[in-house]
């Protein structure tokens, strides 16, 4: 989703997320067994934090992806692939592999990696209807022309009232 189009934000505290990621968690406890977890970063590496903890998954890998400068989408670059480790516990397509990233929102990302692990099980926490199909499993949907502000990207600001001059 591009600048332009999104326009209604979204904010999550540290809280919210926590309890989010929690969530998908829970939800992912009935879908392994998982042989190793992926992060996608960087957005990825949060959530894939708490869903090892919550699952016992040791083995984590990244998969080092970047599509947005700000909220413009740009030309996708992969930075770095699977470890070997990895990508040999997934065998050729993925099987095993959990691989979690924050937000699915057109599903470009999500698209690519299903191509190099289609068994794989891909997770976020947060979707978007363009790219709800391509993921298995996520926790809370927003409409298309939200944009998502995650904690890590925000601080406390001043907040100007509703009403600029009350009577
Ligand atoms: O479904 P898509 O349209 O492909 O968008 C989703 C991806 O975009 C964001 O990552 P981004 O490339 O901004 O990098 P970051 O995780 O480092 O912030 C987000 O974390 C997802 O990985
Ligand atoms: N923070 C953030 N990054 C994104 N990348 C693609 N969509 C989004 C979004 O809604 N929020
Ligand atoms: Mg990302």
């Amino acid at each position: 989703m591009s600048e332009n189009a999104a326009q209604k934000p979204f904010p999550v505290s540290w809280d919210q997320f926590h309890r989010d990621a929690r969530a998908l968690a829970w939800r992912l406890n009935g879908a392994g067994p998982f042989r190793a977890l992926v992060a996608v970063t960087r957005g990825g590496l949060v959530p894939a934090a708490i869903v090892a903890r919550e699952l016992g998954l040791r083995v984590i890998d990244t998969l080092c992806v970047a599509s947005y400068e700000h909220t413009t989408q740009t030309e996708m670059r992969v930075l770095k692939g699977l470890s070997e480790t990895v990508t040999r516990l997934g065998g050729d397509n993925g099987e095993g592999l959990l691989i979690v990233d924050d937000l699915v929102d057109t599903g470009r990302t999500a698209r690519i990696i299903r191509e190099t692990a289609p068994k794989a099980h891909i997770a976020a926490v947060y979707a978007k209807p363009m790219g709800k199909p391509l993921v298995d499993t996520f926790i809370t949907e927003v409409s298309q022309d939200t944009w998502i502000f995650f904690p890590w990207d925000t601080g406390l600001s001043f907040q100007p009232p509703i009403r600029e001059n009350g009577a």
